[in-house]
């Protein structure tokens, strides 16, 4: 069944970022029309939640490709057997460091445009997940601030990975192949602080838990400028925080967020479910572009032939 456009309803759940999108069941053949109305919400909110969706790991996946190409796989954490373009996010095993903002693997040259997530199991309390708007971070900055912003660069990457220490002491086949991905491959790159949004024009900063240090400075000289700036990324205003309920979907612009996942629900199971789609290299405010330094990331942004056989 289609759903009729008319059905969506768009609203606010926080001041400057997220929104929660009602009427569409998002295992049903969405109609060109809610697919335009959620990417604009998408735009519009920077996040966008929908609640009490039924959907499986194949569900997820058409829904994701009418948003864009799902990468391959992320290039260092393993996907769902069976389904490479689902990243198992099970963290009820793995301990979770994504308790930590960050624009999700800035650390390589074509960051992605999104993810869409999936809750399959969420305990009883705790593990929610926030996301900041660096849209907005940027454009609230003092102006002399913005300026200098605009100019700098900053080296991303993977050296600290937020689970690339999981599974230490456990010899399991799945703890071995995970030990062996984690640690296969160091990417940098350089980024502008400051990236050109390639669908809005809006400036938007370029930051998070993958940043070493600004290109051309000590990392004992960016220190403080990097927490300064995190913090005006992440001040509560700037912010949503989701509570998670199982069949949740949240789709995420990463191209204007960072986001920091709450870990304080002990060793309570928690499952979430990731589809990453393929974005662009980010452009500065003068038109240069990213520069990769180490680290070859074109498996991970192959897009998935849509062929099932290509699997
Ligand atoms: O577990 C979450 O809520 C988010 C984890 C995360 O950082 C991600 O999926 O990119
Ligand atoms: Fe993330």
């Amino acid at each position: 069944m289609t759903t009729a456009p008319t059905t969506l309803d768009v609203r606010k759940i926080a001041g400057h970022i997220g929104a929660e999108i009602s009427g569409v069941d998002l295992a049903d053949e969405l109609s060109a029309p809610v697919v335009a109305a959620i990417r604009a919400a998408l735009l519009e909110h920077r996040v966008v939640f929908f609640r009490g969706q039924r959907l499986d790991a194949e569900h997820q996946e058409a829904f994701a490709r009418r948003f864009g190409s799902p990468t391959t796989a992320h290039p260092t954490v393993p996907s769902l057997d069976g389904s490479p373009a689902v990243l198992d996010l099970d963290y009820g095993r793995t301990t979770s460091r994504a308790n930590n903002w960050h624009t999700d693997v800035t650390f390589v040259r074509r960051p992605p445009l999104g993810s869409i997530l999936r809750a399959v199991t969420i305990p009883p309390y705790g593990g929610d997940t926030v996301w900041a708007n660096t849209v907005r971070a940027y454009a609230t900055l003092p102006v002399e601030l913005r300026e200098l912003a605009d100019r700098l660069w900053a080296v991303h990457s993977n050296a600290y990975d937020y689970v690339s220490d999981a599974r230490e002491g456990d010899d399991s086949e799945v703890a071995r192949r995970h030990r062996e991905v984690f640690t296969s491959t160091e990417y940098v790159t350089e980024h502008p602080v400051v990236r050109v949004h390639p669908e809005t024009g809006e400036r938007a900063l370029v930051l998070g838990g993958f940043v070493r240090r600004f290109v051309g400075w000590t990392g004992d000289d960016s220190r403080d400028l990097l927490r300064l700036l995190q913090r005006h990324v992440t001040a509560l205003e700037n912010t949503v925080r989701w509570r998670w309920h199982a069949g949740d979907v949240v789709f995420w612009d990463n191209r204007a967020t960072q986001h920091y996942a709450v870990a304080d629900y002990g060793d309570q199971a928690r499952r979430v479910q990731r589809i990453t789609l393929v974005g662009d290299v980010p452009v500065s405010v003068s038109g240069e572009r990213s520069r990769s330094v180490a680290g070859d990331d074109t498996s991970y942004n192959t897009a998935l032939a849509r062929s099932t056989d290509a699997r």
